[in-house]
Order: structure tokens, then sequence, then C-alpha cells
């Protein structure tokens, strides 16, 4: 049955648990959105701060090997902290492979997809949510996502969703040797010369798939798709469709540049994890989705992580030279629980390792 739109807690229990998601009011073809969703001024994109003439970088990775190749994705990491990679490696059959999977699964019935939610889950690893943290977030954004974080095949083949699991499966690992490229290139300006057992876990022991839905939304101006944050991976390779909307901030600016969609491409940006052990030569940058009024869209970002038991802060190779360390050593798992315990705030999370 239809919720009362004016009632937050019908509303919200329609919403986050009963498995409609926003994608099933979005459905209702209802056309005011409910005050639930309704972002002050502050949180909302601000137009007038976007600058139309610029981009983020983007980067042909067809010879990665190239040192002008390597100083670009560099250069990028530092000054931008996004840019978009093409021909990467990863073919695009696997790319269209895992948006059409993310179609299939948020277009099961209310009931099925029911079973994903934490409450019902049999698993921590997998969970479908509505907004970033409906216990916490005040205002919820107007987004879907099933998250799952990878331990293993066999983990993945017995609670990750049959209908996408094995798209999913195969972008993570058709993915893997890019992730390992642009790791090692990165390592290289700071002064570590190869991925090895010791350091390659820290950099890229775990990893978590999200699959975002946004559905079409009534007055899209008044919500957000996703609010200003900053990932707490140490990068995250994003796959989005062709609908656009993300912005990302100019580095050390009020402004904003939106990543426009390029057919076949992947966006890469660095996130907290790596800021914190470059000490901060490494730019984590605040993004932002805004909800569209016409189109439903989809991304499927891949958080490439620390594991959750290592102690991450400042590398020794790059503190060694003298430079004061600007972030102290925190448990990751400690670091990423601070992230989802608060609503999206920008970058406040880094907050939580600096000095
Ligand atoms: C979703 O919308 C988003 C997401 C993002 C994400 C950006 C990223 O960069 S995600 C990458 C995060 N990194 C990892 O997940 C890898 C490391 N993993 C860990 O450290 C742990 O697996 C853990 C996440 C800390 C979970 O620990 P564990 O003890 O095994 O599990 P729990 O006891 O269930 O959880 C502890 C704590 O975290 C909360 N939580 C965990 N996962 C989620 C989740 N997917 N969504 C919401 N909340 C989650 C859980 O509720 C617990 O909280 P307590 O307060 O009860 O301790 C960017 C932007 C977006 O909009
Ligand atoms: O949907 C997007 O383009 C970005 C999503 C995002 O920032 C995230 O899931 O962390
Ligand atoms: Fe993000």
């Amino acid at each position: 049955m239809a919720p009362s739109l004016t009632d937050a807690r019908e509303l919200k229990a329609f919403v986050v648990d009963e498995g409609h998601g926003v994608k099933g009011l979005s459905e209702l073809k209802i056309k005011t959105l409910p005050d639930l969703f309704i972002q002050p001024l502050e949180k909302r994109l601000d137009l007038s701060k976007v600058v139309p003439q610029e981009s983020i970088p983007v980067i042909d990775m067809s010879n990665s090997e190239d040192p002008e190749v390597e100083e670009r994705i560099c250069d990028a990491a530092e000054n931008w902290g996004f840019f978009q990679i093409v021909n990467h490696g990863v073919p695009v059959s696997v790319l269209e492979d895992v948006k059409e999977a993310t179609h299939q699964f948020f277009a099961l019935r209310a009931d099925e997809k029911k079973k994903y939610l934490f409450k019902n889950s049999p698993t921590k690893n997998v969970r479908l949510v509505t907004s970033f943290i409906p216990e916490v977030d005040k205002v919820l954004e107007w987004k879907d996502y099933l998250s799952c974080f990878y331990v293993s095949d066999e983990e993945a083949m017995a609670f990750w969703p049959s209908i996408c699991r094995d798209q999913v499966l195969e972008y993570m690992n058709k993915s893997e040797s890019l992730i390992k490229r642009l790791l090692e290139v990165l390592m290289k300006r700071l002064g570590i010369p190869e991925l090895n057992e010791t350091n390659e876990p820290i950099l890229m022991g775990s990893r978590r798939i999200n699959l975002n839905y946004y559905p079409v939304c009534p007055n899209p101006e008044l919500t957000v798709g996703v609010g200003g944050h900053s990932d707490v991976s140490t990068l995250t390779v994003l796959l989005q469709d062709e609908t656009g909307g993300l912005y990302v901030r100019k580095l050390n600016s009020e402004n904003w540049v939106h990543v426009p969609p390029i057919k076949g491409s992947l966006t890469i940006n660095i996130g907290d994890a790596l800021q914190i052990m470059s000490n901060g030569q490494y730019k984590s940058i605040e993004h932002h989705v805004v909800a569209n009024g016409h189109e439903n869209r989809i991304s499927v970002p891949i958080f490439v992580n620390p594991r959750p038991s290592d102690l991450i802060g400042p590398l020794q190779e790059v503190v060694k030279t003298g430079e004061k360390g600007l972030y102290k050593q925190v448990l990751y798992s400690d670091y990423v629980k601070h992230f989802y315990r608060k609503s999206h705030n920008g970058k406040d999370t880094i907050d939580f390792a600096k000095v």
C-alpha cells in the first residue's frame, strides 16, 4: 500500500524498512518531494559555484609504462584527487554487464530486495540501504545502494544476490591489475619502488563494492543524490552511466566541476586512507551527486582499502625525509566506523586522524 507522504515515520518505514527504497517512492509518480528528503540549503549543490569550462584530467592508460603517463597520474592525484581514465584494460563488456546487473538487482520486487536489508541479511558484509545511514541522517538522501564487502569468492557465492553476483565479481577481478598499476605509479613518486607483500595489503588488502541507484526525483533541486563527502578508501574506481551528475570540489576552492560521462571510461579518486598515508601529498577530494528529474542513474564504485585490522598513518618513506607527520596512526576499522557514525559533512572524517 502507498505510504502517507506527510507522515515521516510511515514514509521512512516504507522506504527504509520494507525494501521499497526511494526507487519504490519514485515509481509512485509522486509530484512533490516529501519533507523527509528536503535538504537544508548548505547541503545542496550551489550551481553558481560550478565552473563549466573546467574538468578533471582525462588520462589515456594504453601505455601506462610511459613516464609521461605516470607523471600525469601523480599530478592528477596531487592537484585534483580525481581523474578519468580511458584504455584502462578493463573490457567494456565487463562494465556493460555490471551496469545491466545493477539495473536487474534494483528491478527485483521489494519483498526480494528486503532480504538484503541489514536486519534480515545473514551476513553483515551485504546490506541494502537507502540514503547514507538512515538511522543517523536527519534528512534522507535520494539514493538506494547495495554494499558488498569482499571476503572470498565462497562467501560471495553464498551471500551476494545471485542476480548480480557474477558480474560484480568479474568487474572486481578484471580491475585488479589496473588497481595495482595505479598504486605502483603513485607509490613510485613517494619513493616506494614497488608493491610487495608488506605494503600491498595495507594499500589494497580489502575491497568494498557498492551498487548505487538514484531514481528519478520530483524537485531534484531540493535534495541530493549523495551529499558532499570524501571516500575513506585508499582509492576508488568508479563506473558511472551516461546520465551525469557527479561534481568534484576544486582543490582549496569553493568551486565545483562536473565529471562528464565518457563511454568506456572509469573515474579514479584518492580516498582519505591514501591522503593519510602520503601525509597529504595525494588529496582525497569532496564530491557530491545531484538528484535528477528525468533519468534513473546508476554508479558502481569499487572502494580499494587497507584491511580493517591495519594501522594506517603517514608512510615511513614519506616522513623519513624529516617531514612532519600530519596524521597519527589509527586503526583502519576505527576510522571506517567513525565515517559510518555520522551523516555526510564534506571532508570532516579526516579530522579523526589529524595530529
Ligand atoms: C554508502 O554510501 C556511501 C559510501 C561511501 C563509502 C566510501 C568508502 O570509501 S567505503 C570503504 C570503506 N572501507 C571498508 O569497508 C573496508 C574496511 N572495512 C572495515 O573496516 C569493516 O568491515 C567495517 C566497515 C568497520 C565493519 O566492521 P565490522 O565490525 O566487521 O562490522 P559491523 O560491526 O557490522 O560494523 C561496524 C560499524 O560500521 C557500521 N557499518 C559498517 N558497514 C556499514 C555500511 N555499509 N553502511 C553503514 N554502516 C556500516 C555499522 O553500523 C557499525 O557501526 P556501530 O556504530 O554500530 O559500530 C561514500 C559515500 C556514500 O554515500
Ligand atoms: O555516484 C557517483 O557518481 C559517486 C558515488 C560516490 O561518491 C560514492 O558512492 O562514494
Ligand atoms: Fe564517494
